[in-house]
């Protein structure tokens, strides 16, 4: 609960010709109208700053974390009338009446639905222009105090992801708050896939940046992970391809303003996809640790993932895809629907460690948000945990026993290291599942009739259990491998290359009806939405390796009285 703290100013101001008592601790700015009693809104969420309205509503105290100014700007008065820092003409003396000889502007984030930030403003005068001198000064001070907030930063953008609106939406919605929260910025557009990978890789002059912002969808995110993980670990003097050495965290802080087809990194850790919320918790220096999970294959590695590896459904959407990309983000309805129909599964074997000693489960009511206890305690266990690395490895091991393993028959082997809400299904693959728990959720989908797969299928977008069904189960795991059947051993591989080749004759036929049953020996997985090259897969969780400008998805306000600073 944050109260103002020590009052580092207060002045009577004017806001829209009404007269109000504003102050300045390093934690809150308040105003609050002085001609009425300050009326109190149940309704409001605990800083009182107003719900929906554009504009502060003049009756009502409202006050806003310092951490969430964004700037503030000085108003110029010019023959009678100011003018704004940006050029456009404001009669502000007129309106605020004679007296009134200096204004300034503060700019801060205002709550919308749904989780949206808007930014809001704000105009005091002042009857004395080294007062309204010293509140400007005043609140740039405590904004340059905050060190978490960027200054510099270097920005990819995708013009091609999404419907391709990447550059007109960076230009339009995201520069523009930038420059008034006085950020500088290094823009690259690509000009082919990778170039962000290979610059941040290779080029990127990482010590002149205080974040890097990725515009496009979890494509791009993948592109830019893989560059900035892959450098840190050259810098730190890791080998990036290891299986068994334990990765160094990214200094940098990544920024997702959402611009792809499914945006479900942004839209799982931040409850939104809008551009402007994204650029305001970049603004605001917002941080959130993030897994990343490392798939390798024979101890080589083939890449990196944070949000969902999916066999057999979920990869048979995405390489089917891939092939409509011209559709834009309708291809994966499309494709989603024609794999429903097809309904293939996959035999093969899995083996998992279970996550031991953590807090939570995928079947728990609670979610991730803000400030997630869960997050800080197994985060906190991980630590603990890599520093004794070496002993780990070895209780990684087979010979401990702690491996189970599971045989079967497979519609889809899903690991969700978040919850991977996007807006086809808002609470995700796996609800419950944590941003920087250091685990990932396994899910199993056995073979089923199409209709159970359907109940399955439709419960990712109502209320209902998904994982409450006889077919699934679903894990909290560190660590899995996968070993698709036709691979496991001689013998068998025997018998796939005559069964191979009666399926390849069979998938010749029956390419044109998919609803004959005849499956294919092999799915592919997708990682993130790129399709591996390979299906025998080694995948390993890396707590917290990565962190975003943002802060978790924020519980909807509670009605909360004492809390209001407004009410002291
Ligand atoms: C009947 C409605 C059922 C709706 C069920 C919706 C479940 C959707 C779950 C989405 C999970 C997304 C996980 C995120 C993965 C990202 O790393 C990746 C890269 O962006 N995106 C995809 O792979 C893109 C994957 C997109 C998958 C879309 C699947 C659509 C399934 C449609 C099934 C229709 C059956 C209709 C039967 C009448
Ligand atoms: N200039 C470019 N030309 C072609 N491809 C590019 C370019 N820049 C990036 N890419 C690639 O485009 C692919 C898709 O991009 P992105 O993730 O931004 O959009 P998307 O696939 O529509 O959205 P999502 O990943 O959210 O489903 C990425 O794999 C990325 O490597
Ligand atoms: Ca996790």
């Amino acid at each position: 609960m944050e109260r103002p703290g020590r009052l580092l100013l207060q002045s009577e101001l004017r806001v829209r010709n009404a007269a109000y008592d504003v102050s300045l601790s390093r934690s809150l700015l308040i105003w609050k109208r002085r001609t009425s009693s300050p009326v109190y809104h149940p309704f409001r969420p605990r800083f009182c700053v107003p719900l929906f309205p554009r504009r502060p509503d003049p009756g009502v105290c409202h006050s806003v974390p310092v951490s969430e100014i964004i700037s503030v700007r000085e108003e110029e008065e010019e023959n009678g009338s100011r003018q704004r820092d940006d050029g456009s003409w404001k009669k502000i003396r007129e309106r605020e009446g004679k007296d009134c000889r200096q204004a300034f502007t503060v700019l801060y984030v205002e709550r919308c639905r749904q989780h949206r930030w808007r930014c809001a403003e704000v105009t005091f005068t002042c009857s004395d222009e080294a007062v309204c001198q010293h509140w400007v000064s005043s609140i740039r001070e405590q904004l340059a105090s905050n060190t978490s907030r960027p200054k510099h930063l270097l920005v990819y953008i995708n013009p091609y992801g999404g419907k391709r609106q990447g550059k007109r939406i960076y230009e339009q919605k995201v520069a523009p708050l930038f420059t008034q929260a006085g950020i500088s910025t290094s823009v690259i557009v690509t000009e082919y896939a990778n170039h962000a990978r290979d610059h941040l890789k290779m080029e990127a002059e990482l010590k002149k940046f205080d974040g890097v912002v990725c515009v496009g969808g979890d494509g791009m995110f993948s592109e830019i992970i893989h560059g900035l993980i892959w450098r840190t670990q050259i810098d730190c003097g890791v080998d990036p391809n290891s299986t068994e050495e334990a990765l160094s965290p990214c200094s940098l802080r990544i920024g997702i303003i959402p611009a792809g087809s499914t945006d479900c990194i942004c839209f799982a850790s931040v409850g939104t996809n809008d551009p402007v919320t994204s650029a305001l918790h970049i603004i605001v220096g917002d941080s959130q640790p993030l897994d990343v999970c490392s798939v390798h294959h024979n101890n080589m590695f083939l890449r990196y993932s944070v949000s969902l590896l999916g066999y057999g459904f979920y990869g048979d959407v995405l390489s089917d895809s891939e092939r409509k990309r011209w559709m834009g983000p309708a291809r994966y309805d499309f494709s989603g629907l024609k794999m429903f129909l097809t309904h293939h599964y996959y035999e093969g074997t899995v083996s998992y460690l279970p996550a031991k000693g953590i807090i939570g489960t995928p079947r728990d009511a609670t979610r991730c948000r803000s400030g997630c206890v869960i997050c800080q305690h197994n985060g906190q266990l991980n630590s603990e945990r890599s520093e004794k690395y070496e002993m780990d490895e070895a209780s990684d091991s087979e010979s401990s026993g702690e491996w189970r393993t599971i045989r079967g028959k497979f519609l889809a082997i899903n690991a969700a290291s978040m919850s991977c809400a996007c807006p086809r299904s808002p609470k995700g693959l796996s609800p419950a599942a944590h941003l920087a728990d250091g685990t990932t959720d396994l899910i199993l989908v056995r073979k089923c009739s199409r209709f159970n797969f359907l109940r399955h299928l439709l419960r990712h977008t109502s209320k209902d259990d998904q994982f409450d069904l006889t077919f699934i189960e679903v894990h909290r795991v560190r660590r899995f491998r996968f070993m698709p059947r036709h691979c496991q051993s001689d013998s068998d591989l025997e018998l796939d290359l005559h069964e191979n080749s009666k399926r390849q004759i069979f998938s010749q036929i029956c390419k044109d009806h998919p609803a004959c049953g005849c499956a294919p020996a092999y799915s592919s997985w997708n990682c993130d939405g790129e399709i591996l090259t390979h299906t025998a897969i080694d995948v390993r969780v890396h707590g917290q390796l990565i962190k975003l400008f943002a802060r978790g998805i924020e519980e909807l306000p509670v009605f909360e009285d004492l809390s209001n600073p407004c009410a002291i």
